[in-house]
């Protein structure tokens, strides 16, 4: 009986590549994982770390250690490399200088080994750099995928369980949409609970929680990262299992609908830019983007959000171009 090989490759085994692939290892979502990072050491000490635990996991995961070109085997490769010791104070836009030079490093060497797979991308400034794999790999768009607001998205959907209580925040449907950064917005006019509208949820409860200060929750989620960043100087384990959780619904064709950072060609009017939408992921990568018709004050903060992504995207572009006359 012949079985497909599901393999996964993850660069940049630090504190988000090591939480990704730990989640992989326990939901036997691959089954050979192969992990690369510039310190070729240190992956291969994680490899062998992880192989001590496969025999109290649910899989047999063949867990090994590769230089980066080695990973174009692979059906998915997650992204989460960065600027090695670099501390951020304020801003993920601190870390485009050293994550698009490690793109224009790594993605070359990959798309020279033949890498036909998909991107997933953590790294950031996410939307940022997902647009230059997707300039850089030469593959197309719905094939390069970064995780954008996804992992916003399940910090808006928990603050809004918690100040309505008693509600399970898979049962809620909300996305952050926009920059994986501080210009990042709740669509507050397509939050549903239970398939019902927000306001009409709100207007019925309203003897239970009152009105809710939609600002105050929607600013608790575009900052609870940086609420676990000043406390533990990270975050690894939402996104570790949001890049798990890709990989698997890659591999497992699942078409579930998650908010992600997907290149524009037209929606929501804008192109040359990656930015965080609700799209439809399954085998191909971004089976389709979900247009959302956002009210007017939405697509204000929209234009404002991708205009500041492409800003950054053309400066990046421009900064790497040869020197005329070269
Ligand atoms: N999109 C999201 O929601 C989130 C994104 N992140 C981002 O994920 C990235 C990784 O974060 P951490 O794991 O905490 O960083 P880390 O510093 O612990 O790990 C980064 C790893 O990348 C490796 N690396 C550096 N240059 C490389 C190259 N050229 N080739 C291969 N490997 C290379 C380093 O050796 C290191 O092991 C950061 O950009 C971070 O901001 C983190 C959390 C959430
Ligand atoms: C670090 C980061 O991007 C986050 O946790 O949202």
């Amino acid at each position: 009986m012949s079985k497909t090989i599901r393999k996964v490759g993850i660069v940049g085994i630090g504190n988000v590549g090591k939480a990704a692939a730990s989640a992989i290892v326990h939901e036997n979502i691959a089954d050979e994982l192969y992990l690369s990072d510039i310190d070729s050491e240190r992956a291969l000490g994680e490899a062998w770390d992880f192989a001590d635990s496969i025999e109290l996991t649910p899989s047999r995961t063949r867990v090994s250690a590769v230089p980066v070109e080695e990973l174009a085997a692979c059906d998915v490769i997650l992204v989460s490399v960065t600027e090695r010791k670099k501390v951020i104070s304020s801003s993920r836009l601190e870390l485009l200088k050293g994550s698009a030079a490690i793109a224009y490093d790594i993605v070359p060497k990959l798309k020279k080994a033949g890498f036909q797979g998909i991107y997933v991308i953590a790294t950031n400034p996410c939307d940022i750099i997902t647009y230059l794999f997707y300039k850089l790999s030469g593959l197309p768009r719905k094939q390069v995928i970064g995780t954008g607001t996804a992992l916003d998205s399940m910090r808006l959907r928990r603050q809004i369980s918690e100040v309505i209580g008693s509600i399970d925040p898979r049962s809620i449907s909300a996305y952050m949409i926009g920059e994986h950064g501080d210009s990042q917005f709740a669509a507050w006019s397509h939050v549903t609970v239970g398939g019902k509208p927000f306001d009409e949820y709100e207007a019925e409860n309203a003897d239970r929680f009152g009105t809710i200060d939609r600002d105050n929750v929607e600013e608790a989620a575009r900052h609870f990262g940086w609420e676990i960043h000043k406390r533990k100087g990270n975050t690894q384990f939402g996104i570790g299992n949001q890049l798990a959780f890709f990989a698997k619904s890659i591999l497992n064709d699942a078409r579930v609908i998650t908010a992600a950072s997907a290149v524009q060609e037209g929606e929501y009017g804008r192109d040359g830019l990656s930015i965080g939408v609700p799209i439809v992921l399954g085998r191909n990568g971004i089976e389709e983007i979900i247009h959302l018709n956002l009210n007017e004050k939405e697509q204000k903060s929209f234009n404002a959000s991708a205009d500041l992504i492409k800003k950054y995207i053309d400066q990046t572009l421009a900064e790497h171009e040869e020197p005329a006359g070269r």
